[in-house]
């Protein structure tokens, strides 16, 4: 049996065809629930992720089963499910995944597995800052556990359109995570706004350390708003480059990252919690180099060796798939799948 992982996020939707848990197929298309949020409608985004799945398959005759993961099971995605409340195990997502056909993507059902949320009982303008959501990083943090084998507490750091910091248990629980808009941010400052003339519309592509560095004080100092002119500013007055300015835009906003690890009530972050870092290589490195010169943090700071075969909502997504399955041969009907079909309006 194949399985088909479906990682439909914020901006992006990757499709990956797995045989004895090694793809055999990938593709991606640059297609989000950010476009639902835009347009107001989920065309591009069921016609994007049926372009995707097609291609992945074209050629593939051997049965199987698919299951996805991410903002696609929002309120802006495909199937909303709601979110499972902390502590959540790998055991509670599995038991949470729900089956649902949706005829305009694919014939057969798709298996979606719920987000995470924190626990706050009631949520007000108050205590609003103790609440977080997360779609898709909570597949990607128990692939990670699953293949770097984290002993918990340790705080998962996982950037990409939102930034995620993610605390598990000794228990391989989630606990907590604090969310940050920085990807997306980073995203618009460099391409929509005075900014694109003095970054040519472009991230950084080699880290420069003393600009990122210089580019967090100047945020701690004045704020992310000013630290950003300033980007303007090293290219009308001095002889800086593309990648020492997209740097120093970076440390000022992941700067922002870190205050929000540090006192945001979400996550209650001890000091010595060892932390380990996922995700594009640029990002990772950053985020790396600032929380090391932070004296807030004492525990360890590791950036996990990601292997490009193996992406870790892949990895999670295709682990969970294999315990239902194996779980329905022992026991029928299916535990917990509700199947029914159709995109609910
Ligand atoms: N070199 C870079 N420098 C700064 N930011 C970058 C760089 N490369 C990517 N980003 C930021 O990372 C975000 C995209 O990251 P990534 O491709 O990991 O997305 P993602 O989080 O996987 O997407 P999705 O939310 O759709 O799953 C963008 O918002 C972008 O601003
Ligand atoms: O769960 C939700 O509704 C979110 O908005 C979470 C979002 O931040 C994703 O985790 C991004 O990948």
């Amino acid at each position: 049996m194949l399985i088909v992982t479906i990682d439909a996020g914020t901006t992006n939707t990757r499709v990956r065809v797995w045989k004895d848990s090694r793809v055999i197929s990938d593709t991606s298309e640059s297609v989000g629930v950010r476009d639902t949020a835009i347009t107001g409608n989920r065309n591009k985004l069921i016609n994007g992720v049926k372009k995707a799945l097609d291609r992945a398959l074209a050629g593939i005759s051997e049965p199987y089963e698919i299951v996805a993961s991410g903002m696609i099971t929002s309120d802006v995605g495909l199937y909303c499910v709601p979110h499972l409340s902390v502590p959540v195990s790998f055991n509670d997502l599995v038991e949470g995944t729900v089956a649902h056909t949706i005829p305009e993507v694919s014939a057969q059902p798709i298996w979606f597995i719920p987000g995470v949320k924190n626990a706050v009982a009631t949520v007000d303008v108050e205590n609003i800052d103790a609440m977080d959501v997360m779609r898709g990083e909570e597949v990607e943090t128990f692939g990670l556990l699953m293949q770097h084998n984290v002993k918990g507490p340790a705080l998962i750091v996982l950037p990409g359109s939102h930034s995620k910091f993610i605390l598990t248990d000794e228990k391989k629980q989630i606990v907590s995570c604090v969310t940050t808009m920085a990807g997306e941010l980073l995203d618009v400052l460099t391409h929509q706004t005075i900014l694109a003339n003095s970054l040519d519309g472009q991230f950084v592509t080699k880290l420069d350390n003393d600009y990122l560095q210089k580019g967090a004080a100047s945020c701690r100092r004045v704020g992310l708003a000013r630290s950003c002119f300033t980007v303007r500013l090293l290219d009308l007055f001095t002889q800086s480059t593309h990648n020492q300015r997209a740097s120093y835009l970076l440390g000022a906003t992941l700067y922002s990252d870190l205050q929000a690890i540090k006192q945001s009530m979400a996550l209650n972050l001890s000091p010595e919690t060892n932390i380990i870092i996922s995700g594009k290589q640029v990002l990772k490195e950053a985020l790396a180099s600032l929380i090391s010169t932070d004296s807030f943090f004492t525990g360890s700071i590791v950036q996990a060796d990601d292997d490009p075969q193996r992406p870790l909502s892949g990895v999670g997504a295709l682990a969970l798939m294999e315990t239902i399955l194996c779980r329905h041969t022992v026991s029928q009907p299916p535990f917990s799948s509700v199947l029914h079909q159709g995109i609910p309006t």
